[in-house]
Protein backbone atom coordinates (compact mmCIF):
# COMPACT_ATOMS: atom_id res chain seq x y z
CA UNK A 1 0.00 0.00 0.00
CA UNK A 2 1.60 3.63 -0.76
CA UNK A 3 2.15 5.69 2.22
CA UNK A 4 0.84 8.74 -0.43
CA UNK A 5 4.14 10.25 0.47
CA UNK A 6 6.06 12.14 -2.75
CA UNK A 7 8.75 14.27 -3.11
CA UNK A 8 8.98 17.01 -4.96
CA UNK A 9 11.00 20.08 -5.79
CA UNK A 10 10.50 23.71 -4.81
CA UNK A 11 11.22 26.53 -7.11
CA UNK A 12 10.91 29.08 -4.91
CA UNK A 13 13.87 27.62 -2.36
CA UNK A 14 15.56 25.37 -5.09
CA UNK A 15 15.03 22.59 -2.39
CA UNK A 16 12.93 19.40 -1.98
CA UNK A 17 10.00 18.60 0.04
CA UNK A 18 7.56 15.74 1.51
CA UNK A 19 4.02 15.98 0.29
CA UNK A 20 1.35 13.42 0.88
CA UNK A 21 -1.31 13.57 -2.49
CA UNK A 22 -3.59 11.46 -0.28
CA UNK A 23 -3.06 13.63 3.23
CA UNK A 24 -2.21 17.10 1.47
CA UNK A 25 0.18 17.25 4.09
CA UNK A 26 4.07 18.80 3.45
CA UNK A 27 6.83 18.80 4.78
CA UNK A 28 10.42 19.90 4.91
CA UNK A 29 11.66 16.90 7.07
CA UNK A 30 11.48 13.02 5.67
CA UNK A 31 8.44 11.79 7.31
CA UNK A 32 9.13 9.68 10.49
CA UNK A 33 6.99 6.66 9.74
CA UNK A 34 9.52 5.80 6.28
CA UNK A 35 12.70 4.43 6.54
CA UNK A 36 15.48 5.57 4.69
CA UNK A 37 14.79 2.81 1.78
CA UNK A 38 11.20 3.76 1.21
CA UNK A 39 12.25 7.40 1.14
CA UNK A 40 14.88 6.10 -1.33
CA UNK A 41 12.16 4.58 -3.86
CA UNK A 42 9.60 7.60 -3.06
CA UNK A 43 8.30 9.37 -6.29
CA UNK A 44 10.30 12.19 -6.64
CA UNK A 45 13.52 10.91 -4.98
CA UNK A 46 15.50 12.18 -8.02
CA UNK A 47 14.77 15.50 -6.67
CA UNK A 48 17.31 14.40 -3.15
CA UNK A 49 21.09 15.41 -2.95
CA UNK A 50 22.81 12.89 -5.52
CA UNK A 51 20.11 12.26 -7.84
CA UNK A 52 20.97 12.45 -12.06
CA UNK A 53 20.53 15.72 -12.72
CA UNK A 54 23.73 16.54 -10.49
CA UNK A 55 21.90 17.18 -7.27
CA UNK A 56 19.29 18.75 -4.88
CA UNK A 57 18.21 22.09 -6.62
CA UNK A 58 19.82 21.53 -10.04
CA UNK A 59 18.06 21.98 -13.06
CA UNK A 60 19.12 21.42 -16.52
CA UNK A 61 18.31 24.43 -19.35
CA UNK A 62 19.30 25.64 -22.84
CA UNK A 63 19.07 29.13 -24.28
CA UNK A 64 19.21 31.30 -27.70
CA UNK A 65 20.77 34.83 -26.46
CA UNK A 66 20.46 37.30 -29.10
CA UNK A 67 22.61 40.39 -28.05
CA UNK A 68 22.69 44.04 -28.37
CA UNK A 69 24.63 47.15 -28.30
CA UNK A 70 24.18 47.85 -24.69
CA UNK A 71 24.80 43.82 -24.03
CA UNK A 72 27.36 43.49 -21.05
CA UNK A 73 30.06 42.13 -24.00
CA UNK A 74 28.57 43.01 -27.26
CA UNK A 75 30.36 40.66 -29.17
CA UNK A 76 30.18 36.45 -29.77
CA UNK A 77 31.35 33.83 -31.93
CA UNK A 78 29.00 35.23 -34.52
CA UNK A 79 29.23 39.01 -34.52
CA UNK A 80 32.68 40.76 -33.53
CA UNK A 81 30.98 44.20 -32.82
CA UNK A 82 27.41 44.37 -32.05
CA UNK A 83 25.58 47.17 -33.10
CA UNK A 84 21.89 45.81 -32.93
CA UNK A 85 19.63 48.02 -30.77
CA UNK A 86 17.64 45.96 -27.97
CA UNK A 87 14.44 46.25 -29.63
CA UNK A 88 15.91 45.32 -32.59
CA UNK A 89 17.01 41.97 -31.16
CA UNK A 90 13.85 41.73 -29.44
CA UNK A 91 11.79 41.58 -32.71
CA UNK A 92 14.56 39.40 -33.89
CA UNK A 93 14.42 36.63 -31.11
CA UNK A 94 10.44 36.69 -31.62
CA UNK A 95 11.09 35.53 -34.81
CA UNK A 96 13.07 32.63 -33.84
CA UNK A 97 10.29 31.87 -31.06
CA UNK A 98 7.46 31.97 -33.71
CA UNK A 99 9.90 29.33 -36.02
CA UNK A 100 10.09 27.14 -32.59
CA UNK A 101 6.61 27.06 -31.59
CA UNK A 102 6.98 23.85 -28.95
CA UNK A 103 9.58 22.10 -31.01
CA UNK A 104 12.41 21.73 -28.86
CA UNK A 105 14.32 20.18 -32.12
CA UNK A 106 13.55 23.77 -33.68
CA UNK A 107 14.82 25.41 -31.02
CA UNK A 108 18.38 23.60 -30.88
CA UNK A 109 18.39 24.27 -34.46
CA UNK A 110 18.25 27.83 -34.56
CA UNK A 111 19.92 28.25 -31.18
CA UNK A 112 22.87 26.32 -33.02
CA UNK A 113 22.93 29.02 -35.56
CA UNK A 114 21.71 32.05 -34.13
CA UNK A 115 22.74 32.17 -30.19
CA UNK A 116 25.23 34.98 -29.44
CA UNK A 117 26.33 32.42 -26.82
CA UNK A 118 29.16 29.91 -26.23
CA UNK A 119 26.54 27.21 -25.96
CA UNK A 120 25.50 27.14 -29.79
CA UNK A 121 28.09 24.92 -29.80
CA UNK A 122 25.48 22.28 -27.68
CA UNK A 123 22.67 23.59 -28.85
CA UNK A 124 21.79 25.87 -26.62
CA UNK A 125 22.75 23.69 -23.55
CA UNK A 126 24.21 25.43 -19.89
CA UNK A 127 24.48 21.78 -18.50
CA UNK A 128 23.30 21.57 -14.93
CA UNK A 129 22.86 24.61 -12.62
CA UNK A 130 22.13 25.62 -9.01
CA UNK A 131 20.42 28.59 -7.78
CA UNK A 132 23.14 31.60 -7.36
CA UNK A 133 25.15 30.73 -10.93
CA UNK A 134 22.71 32.25 -13.41
CA UNK A 135 21.87 36.23 -13.64
CA UNK A 136 19.28 36.30 -11.53
CA UNK A 137 16.70 37.20 -14.35
CA UNK A 138 17.92 34.04 -15.94
CA UNK A 139 17.87 32.35 -13.17
CA UNK A 140 14.21 33.32 -11.92
CA UNK A 141 13.10 32.34 -15.51
CA UNK A 142 14.54 28.86 -15.78
CA UNK A 143 13.41 28.04 -12.37
CA UNK A 144 9.99 28.71 -12.69
CA UNK A 145 9.81 26.54 -16.07
CA UNK A 146 8.52 22.54 -15.75
CA UNK A 147 10.56 20.42 -17.82
CA UNK A 148 10.01 20.93 -21.75
CA UNK A 149 8.56 24.25 -21.15
CA UNK A 150 9.97 26.93 -22.62
CA UNK A 151 10.29 30.91 -21.16
CA UNK A 152 8.64 34.16 -22.85
CA UNK A 153 11.19 36.19 -23.71
CA UNK A 154 13.24 37.64 -21.04
CA UNK A 155 16.32 39.99 -20.72
CA UNK A 156 19.80 40.30 -18.78
CA UNK A 157 22.85 41.66 -19.13
CA UNK A 158 24.21 39.79 -22.06
CA UNK A 159 21.08 40.53 -23.84
CA UNK A 160 17.64 38.76 -24.53
CA UNK A 161 17.22 34.91 -24.42
CA UNK A 162 14.32 32.28 -24.61
CA UNK A 163 15.07 29.14 -22.31
CA UNK A 164 14.15 25.68 -22.37
CA UNK A 165 13.90 23.66 -19.64
CA UNK A 166 15.39 20.14 -20.04
CA UNK A 167 15.63 18.54 -16.80
O1 LIG B 1 28.41 33.25 -20.07
C1 LIG B 1 28.48 32.66 -21.13
C2 LIG B 1 28.79 31.15 -21.18
C3 LIG B 1 27.60 30.41 -20.66
C4 LIG B 1 27.78 28.92 -20.80
C5 LIG B 1 27.55 28.12 -19.68
C6 LIG B 1 27.69 26.75 -19.79
C7 LIG B 1 28.08 26.17 -21.00
C8 LIG B 1 28.31 26.99 -22.10
C9 LIG B 1 28.17 28.36 -22.01
N1 LIG B 1 28.27 33.23 -22.30
C10 LIG B 1 28.06 34.68 -22.42
C11 LIG B 1 26.60 34.91 -22.83
C12 LIG B 1 25.64 34.41 -21.79
N2 LIG B 1 25.10 35.19 -20.86
C13 LIG B 1 24.27 34.40 -20.13
C14 LIG B 1 23.43 34.68 -19.02
C15 LIG B 1 22.70 33.64 -18.46
C16 LIG B 1 22.77 32.35 -18.98
C17 LIG B 1 23.60 32.07 -20.07
C18 LIG B 1 24.34 33.10 -20.63
N3 LIG B 1 25.23 33.14 -21.67
C19 LIG B 1 28.91 35.25 -23.56
O2 LIG B 1 29.32 34.46 -24.42
O3 LIG B 1 29.09 36.49 -23.57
Amino acid sequence: MSSGWEIRMSNSKGIPYYFNAATKQSSWDAPSELSDDQIKTLPGSQHLSGGSSGGAGTITASHLLVKHKDSRRPSSWKETNITRSKEEATDILRGYQAQVGNSREKFEELASIHSDCSSHSQKGNLGPFSKGQMQKPFEDAAFGLQVGEFSDIISTDSGVHIILRTA
